[in-house]
């Protein structure tokens, strides 16, 4: 049976936590949204990255990071440090400044309760993985409850092995699993045109020719790339915006953010 109370899965970067920590006493706008979703009965997801985080300690580490296509390459041996910082630090930050506002925070993993299941991208990215959608027994259970689920992106396989993956690729997975409307919050307003005006909206057609345009690059690129995907694999337009505007995202205000939409829409 499907669930009648709206599920919404929000995803937030690395750049989150840097205003996160900035702002003293629990007054970050995105943890007063979730509070006000979850009083007017939504079921909230919050998914979350860390790129710059992890970036940092690699470094600190003398461990050379690099990028092709905006995935981190991820050698093995560089995961204690990439889990450590997403699943450990982050998450767990999160957690506590959740609490702070009296949301019961619970801080996993795409592996824990066997959520999803990775495969690897390519073996030039290493451990980094496409995540499946598998059971959604854990995530419900969470939110039957009132509970808020935290989750960093980090997967594993079938066979027990860790995987680094982007954020926006899982909180995708997450809202497949959960048929849920998906947002991806960002530190801009949403997805800007050559003249650095917010879209609306955005069709597979326009968002391929600003790519080849060089008006849509580096992570932007990726993050419209997969929300297509998603939009068209959950037959729903999916969110980019801001994670300063999401007053909006509780009074239902559909100015928010650009809408990415399914392909057959458009
Ligand atoms: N056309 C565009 N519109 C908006 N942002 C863009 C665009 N092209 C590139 N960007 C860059 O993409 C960034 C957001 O992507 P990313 O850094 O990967 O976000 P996050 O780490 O929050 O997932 C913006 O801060 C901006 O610098
Ligand atoms: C495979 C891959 O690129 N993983 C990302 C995971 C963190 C992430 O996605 O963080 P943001 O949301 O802040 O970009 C990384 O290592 O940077």
């Amino acid at each position: 049976m499907k669930n009648k109370q709206p599920t919404l899965v929000i995803k937030v970067g690395g750049r989150f936590f840097d205003e996160l920590l900035e702002q003293s006493e629990h007054k970050h706008p995105l943890l007063h949204a979730i509070k006000q979703l979850q009083t007017s009965g939504a079921r909230v997801v919050l998914v979350h990255g860390g790129g710059d985080q992890v970036q940092a300690q690699l470094k600190a580490l003398n461990l050379q990071s690099d990028k092709i296509n905006g995935l981190r390459v991820t050698p093995l041996h560089h995961m204690p440090v990439v889990a450590g910082v997403l699943s450990g630090y982050l998450n767990k930050t999160l957690v506590a400044q959740a609490g702070g506002l009296g949301l019961s925070g619970v801080g996993l993993s795409l592996a824990d309760g066997d959520m999803t299941r990775c495969t690897p991208i390519s073996e030039a990215l290493g451990a980094v993985g496409e995540p499946h959608p598998n059971s959604a027994v854990l995530l419900n259970a969470l939110l039957a409850q009132g509970m808020l689920p935290i989750v960093a992106s980090i997967g594993a396989d079938d066979s027990g092995q860790l995987y680094n993956v982007n954020a926006d690729h899982g909180a995708i997975c997450v809202a497949q699993l959960l048929d849920a409307q998906l947002y991806l919050l960002s530190d801009v307003s949403g997805v800007l045109d050559a003249s650095r005006q917010k879209l609306p909206h955005l069709s597979a057609q326009t968002a391929q020719q600003l790519i080849v345009d060089g008006v849509i690059t580096d992570g932007m690129m990726v993050k419209v790339r997969a929300a297509q995907e998603a939009a068209d694999a959950l037959q729903q337009a999916v969110t980019i915006g801001s994670w300063n505007d999401v007053a909006a995202l509780s009074t239902g205000n559909n100015s928010f953010g650009t809408q990415i939409l399914p392909a057959t829409t458009t």
